[in-house]
């Protein structure tokens, strides 16, 4: 259960058997009558003793099998050798965050040890590692003590860390009034230029803009050509393709892919970019698929190619106006645009299922990828059945070189809906 610094061995990072349980809150029963709520003040110290003294077990006696206890990371091992550079990927949520926390010691590992060789610094959230009330000078100054550098040497960087960041006219201006913008820019500057042996940074491309996320690219590329350590986490399949030598998967707090880049990337658009998948409750099954330039098993989406989400709905009830909804969005979980059919005219009382066909055209949203959101439902006066869930993921591609970015409509137009009764 610790986090250890350690200077032998030819691996910059050795985690074994990591685990990170966080306690869940429990709601707190309230009283129907006033001597129950009397009884509840008389008991509240005792009771506040229990809890605290459950959250404190949560670091040191956590049993895998505690239903209080929720695990972002489980069983977590593998080795990163000095001069790699690691791409951290999974789905929301899988425990990215939550390891590279672990390995800047700004959170301890509940289960397991991880073995650090060398000097980490790291940009995590936008915010952390700077003192809102110091100034951009200050907290640069401060940042390079907390490495071990001493002021000379913090002198000596000072000038390519304000220059990189773009940040001269604000240096003397407290960090609290930084937009989250100018944030990252600082600390992601701070953190690369500080010379440490070990850079971890996390998802920073998704708050800069295109141009500081070239730069941080280059930036990650060049410490890791002088022989440090990067773990990079990223939803940016090109970045991650761009910088990192090897990759690791996690699903669900568990490493599921470890090692050559493109088998853990593969591992990973294998997992995400489902092109089927159903959703639906006792009375009602709605299936998904969706199908680029006619093949199902298509899941990129480049520019200039359709797709076709075919919606199909099975269901017991006789209900009116059904309506599916399409939403897209952004990696990020941003809604970029959305699509819906609430007008249907034609039903067959006779018939329980439908097809909806979608078709779209990528007119030049490149990116890394979008999922889709694909809902139905149906009001009618007595009864609303609203079924949604996130069901299918397709990547997009680059627009090919000499192709206009389509900067007039950015995003795909839908170019046919349709309701057809199924055969
Ligand atoms: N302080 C906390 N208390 C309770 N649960 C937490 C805490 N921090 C993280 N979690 C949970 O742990 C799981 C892993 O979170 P983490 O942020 O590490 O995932 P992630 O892979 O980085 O996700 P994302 O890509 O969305 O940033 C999530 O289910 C999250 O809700």
């Amino acid at each position: 259960m610790q986090v250890i610094s350690n200077h032998s061995d030819d691996h910059a990072i050795s985690v074994h058997g990591i685990g990170k349980a966080y306690r869940l809150a429990k709601r707190q029963a309230t009283p129907d009558t006033l001597v129950g709520a009397i009884q509840g003040i008389v008991k509240a110290p005792f009771r506040n003793f229990q809890y605290l003294r459950s959250l404190s077990r949560a670091n040191h006696m956590a049993k895998q099998d505690d239903e209080d206890l929720y695990w972002a990371l489980q069983d977590v091992t593998f080795e990163v050798p000095a001069g790699e550079v690691v791409g951290v990927i999974g789905r929301n949520g899988a425990g990215k965050s939550t390891l590279l926390k672990i390995l800047s010691r700004i959170t301890q590992p509940t289960t397991g040890e991880a073995i650090i060789r060398g000097r980490v610094s790291s940009l995590l959230e936008v915010g952390t590692g700077f003192h809102p009330e110091l100034t951009g000078r200050e907290n640069v100054y401060m940042n390079g003590t907390i490495l071990g550098m001493t002021k000379r040497e913090i002198d000596g960087k000072y000038d390519q860390i304000v220059d990189f960041a773009g940040v001269e006219r604000f240096l003397d201006t407290p960090i609290k009034r930084y937009s989250s913008g100018m944030q990252v820019r600082l600390a992601f500057s701070v953190a690369a230029h500080l010379d440490p042996d070990i850079l971890i940074i996390d998802e920073v491309l998704a708050v800069g803009d295109a141009e500081f996320q070239k730069r941080c690219i280059g930036k990650m590329k060049e410490v890791a050509g002088g022989g440090r350590t990067v773990m990079f986490v990223s939803h940016n399949m090109s970045a991650i393709g761009q910088l990192c030598t090897s990759g690791v998967l996690l699903s669900q707090g568990r490493v599921v892919s470890q090692g050559d880049l493109d088998t853990v990337v593969q591992a990973y658009m294998d997992d995400l970019f489902r092109t089927e998948s159903s959703i639906g409750d006792d009375t009602t099954t709605v299936s998904v698929q969706t199908a680029v330039d006619g093949d199902p098993n298509q899941r990129m989406w480049k520019y200039g190619s359709m797709v076709r989400v075919r919606v199909d709905v099975e269901t017991q009830l006789a209900i009116a106006n059904p309506a599916v909804d399409l939403y897209f969005n952004s990696s990020a979980g941003r809604m970029i645009f959305a699509q819906s059919d609430r007008f249907v005219k034609h039903f067959d009382s006779e018939s329980n299922r439908w097809v909806f066909e979608f078709l779209f055209r990528n007119n030049g949203f490149v990116s890394d990828y979008m999922t889709i959101d694909v809902g139905f439902r149906y009001c009618s006066s007595t009864r609303y059945l609203g079924l949604w869930q996130s069901v299918a993921a397709i990547a997009l591609g680059e627009v090919p070189p000499g192709h206009s970015h389509g900067r007039d409509c950015p995003v795909a137009v839908p170019c046919k809906v349709q309701l057809m009764e199924a055969a």
